[in-house]
């Protein structure tokens, strides 16, 4: 059994987010989802929807065998926990992967790293969808 991680804030969910856990699992026979803690989101705005309901939607999907939410201070204590074989990084993900890889193994830890590519659609981004409901209620057009 192969199993795979991935990770991630999922704040509004859309296609990109379907086809990247699709990917993911193609790549073993479990995949297994870290959901970022809401005081964690320190490199965009902070979600709009909060943790345990960014939890609930992604457990939800098809790919997904597990989803977590992470930890407040030690990413590593969930790895621990999952011991995965791969480790996914998303198209837009701040992390290198030989940075990650070595990281992991200093930790004991020794999982391939694999990014994954992107997928192109409108609103295919969970900030893209936030700014076009602003932009239509500043111009008081109709939401739906
Ligand atoms: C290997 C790994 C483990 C992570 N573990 C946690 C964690 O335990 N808690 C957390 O809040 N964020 C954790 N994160 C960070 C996020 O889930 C996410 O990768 C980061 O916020 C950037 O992703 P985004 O572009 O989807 O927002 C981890 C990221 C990686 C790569
Ligand atoms: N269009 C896409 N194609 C492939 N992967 C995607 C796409 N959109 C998001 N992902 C991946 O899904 C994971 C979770 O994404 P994240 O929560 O950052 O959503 P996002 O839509 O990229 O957010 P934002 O628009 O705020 O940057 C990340 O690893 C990200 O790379």
């Amino acid at each position: 059994m192969t199993r795979v991680l991935a990770t991630g804030t999922f704040d509004i969910l859309h296609p990109g987010h379907v086809y990247f856990l699709e990917q993911a699992k193609a790549l073993g026979d479990e995949l297994y989802v870290i959901i970022s803690r809401d005081v964690n989101v320190n490199h965009k705005p902070r979600p709009v929807v909060p943790e345990d309901q960014r939890l609930k939607m992604v457990a939800s999907l098809r790919p997904v065998d597990s989803a977590v939410l992470g930890s407040l201070t030690d990413y590593f204590e969930p790895i621990a926990e999952i011991k995965p074989d791969i480790v996914v990084l998303g198209f837009d993900q701040k992390f290198q992967e030989a940075e990650l890889k070595k990281a992991l193994n200093g930790r004991g830890f020794f999982p391939e790293v694999v990014r994954l590519p992107q997928i192109s659609g409108e609103f295919y981004s969970s900030r893209a969808i936030a700014a076009e409901i602003a932009e239509r209620k500043k111009k008081h057009l109709p939401i739906d």
